[in-house]
């Protein structure tokens, strides 16, 4: 982690939960209005058709409730997206942009996670920006190449400490149960942070680095141990209050 960066815990999920999934919600609210909170921030970003019901499940617990997409116009004939002002106006505070799976499944550019980005600034929102190598680009040893051109692509002019979180996913660990070594999560990690810094000066210093793909309580405590990781981004281990408070308990241990 990174002395003095209070860490995020986020889940992510994706295509998965109704109504019947808001008792898992709270549940995951309360832990984190108990123990779990006491070291990490908690966020779980619901589909769109949650975010109102989800904000309601758990107000007056530190539970933060998010989107996962957003369109980068404020309104117009864009039909079935959802703009960022709408997700405000839920209640809710973050939102998931270049998702690799929004990349791949929906062709988004680095371009247009930029303008998405400073579409959720615009409507008071965090911008969870996310980026990863795929497994070809790892085995071509672009990884940090990548990185650098998503990350000068897909976060604009004016990313803050507060209006912005990034999250290494490498495509490769998403789902799969397979995880970069330590060492790799630390060189991705600085690498980024390197760049912050160049780019953001001192509020590049102090932005949340998320690392994401395959994390579980299980291997939390050794990722989230590793520096200049600040959090993680969960996506299937998110959906089972108790995996998901295992994993925010592992911060206090790392
Ligand atoms: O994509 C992810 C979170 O955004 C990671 O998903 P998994 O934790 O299921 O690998």
């Amino acid at each position: 982690m990174t002395p003095a960066i209070r860490p995020l815990i986020a889940g992510n999920w994706k295509m998965h939960g109704t109504s019947a999934s808001l008792g898992e919600l709270k549940a995951i609210a309360e832990g984190f209005a108990g123990a779990a909170g006491q070291g990490a921030d908690g966020l779980v970003c619901v589909p769109a058709t949650l975010l109102s019901r989800a904000v309601e499940a758990v107000r007056g617990t530190p539970l933060a409730i998010g989107a996962q997409d957003c369109h980068a116009a404020e309104s117009g004939a864009h039909t079935g997206d959802i703009a960022a002002g709408m997700i405000a106006d839920c209640g809710a505070t973050h939102v998931i942009v270049g998702h690799s799976e929004r990349r791949t499944d929906h062709g988004e550019s680095d371009a247009e996670v930029a303008a998405k980005a400073a579409a959720a600034w615009r409507a008071g929102l965090v911008a969870m920006i996310c980026l990863g190598e795929t497994r070809a680009e790892r085995e071509a040893g672009e990884t940090l190449a990548v990185l650098s051109r998503q990350l000068a692509g897909s976060v604009p002019e004016g990313a803050t400490a507060a209006n912005t979180v990034i999250a290494y996913e490498p495509v490769w660990a998403i789902g799969t149960g397979l995880t970069p070594t330590v060492e790799d999560v630390e060189e991705a990690h600085a690498h980024l942070r390197t760049e912050l810094e160049t780019r953001f000066g001192a509020e590049g210093g102090r932005m949340r680095l998320l690392y994401g793909g395959s994390v579980k309580p299980a291997n939390a405590h050794e990722l989230l141990s590793v520096a200049n990781v600040d959090g993680a981004l969960v996506g299937g281990a998110s959906l089972k209050a108790v995996d998901f408070l295992g994993i925010a308990s592992a911060v206090r241990s790392s």
